[in-house]
């Protein structure tokens, strides 16, 4: 695929403030296997901020995450992280990762899987250094008195909680979470949102969330962008201005309705191959 085929593409009416962001993507387009799969992404995460992603399935949420945490390099354009390549931020430990799976080591038990990243980025961390700070996260998501379980021993929820402290762990400035609570019940997934707003609302992150869930991005969020479909690109963004401390009651305001119904309106949009903005 030309470049300027990706030039010549539509760009996003909004203008993106990049100067506060932690960060930034800017005219970043993606051609992989000859396909355009993300087409003049613009955007800016404030540090400190809670930002969502959400669009229809295949629209490339996951591999625009996947760019941000230098797992890819852009075709076109470029991403940064305190203005620094990813890989670099990676490097430097200033990013945390977290997927649907949790993917803990089954010989390990909590605490050891919470230290397990740090273990291998700090190798002059002595083993008690280690399980103290393991133990700090645990007890971060909610886990302290799990410490010694094996992961066979925990449900869904506590897994994902454990593969969240083994991201924290590495005091990492921005974590990228792609559909971390995917799998679970609606019930335990309303409580790790609320968890997952307590950690973020103490550790001050700059978080940066793929969902498919329009509740959980209008709950959670300060930001909400939606991507559409065939290329990827950033269609809408939505400012959550709602005040923090949220709770699930939130759920039942009128705002919070009304935002999900304007929220749901923009995603129907974004269902269309093409549509602009
Ligand atoms: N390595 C690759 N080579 C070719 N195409 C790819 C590659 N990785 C992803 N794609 C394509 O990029 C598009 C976006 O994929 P991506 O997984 O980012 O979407 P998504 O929005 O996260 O989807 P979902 O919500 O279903 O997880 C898809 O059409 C996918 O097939």
């Amino acid at each position: 695929m030309r470049i300027d085929t990706i030039r010549a593409a539509e760009t996003r009416p909004t203008t993106v403030r990049h100067d506060d962001a932690l960060i930034s993507a800017k005219g970043v387009s993606l051609v992989l296997s000859r396909q355009l799969i993300l087409q003049n992404i613009d955007l800016s995460v404030p540090k400190g901020s809670f930002v969502s992603l959400i669009g229809p399935s295949g629209c490339g949420k996951s591999t625009l995450l996947k760019l941000m945490a230098g797992l890819l390099q852009p075709t076109e354009g470029s991403v940064s992280i305190a203005g620094l390549p990813p890989v670099e931020a990676a490097r430097k430990r200033m990013i945390g990762l977290v997927f649907q799976e949790a993917n803990l080591l089954p010989w390990k038990n909590a605490v050891d899987n919470a230290s397990m990243l740090l273990s291998i980025a700090d190798r002059s961390l002595s083993r008690a250094e280690l399980r103290a700070r393991g133990q700090e996260m645990l007890e971060l998501v909610g886990l302290g008195d799990s410490a010694h379980k094996q992961p066979h021993e925990l449900s869904g929820g506590m897994r994902q909680r454990v593969a969240i402290a083994r991201a924290l762990a590495l005091d990492p400035a921005v974590l990228l979470m792609d559909e971390p609570f995917g799998a679970l019940d609606a019930i335990t997934r309303d409580s790790m949102g609320q968890s997952l707003l307590d950690i973020w609302q103490r550790t001050g992150k700059t978080i940066v969330l793929v969902t498919h869930s329009i509740d959980e991005a209008i709950h959670l969020s300060r930001h909400v962008h939606v991507l559409g479909i065939k290329p990827g690109r950033i269609t809408e963004s939505l400012d959550i201005d709602l005040p923090y401390p949220r709770d699930l009651s939130l759920t039942e305001e009128p705002e919070f309705v009304r935002l999900v119904v304007q929220l749901r309106t923009m995603l129907r949009e974004s269902h269309q191959p093409g549509a602009s903005s």
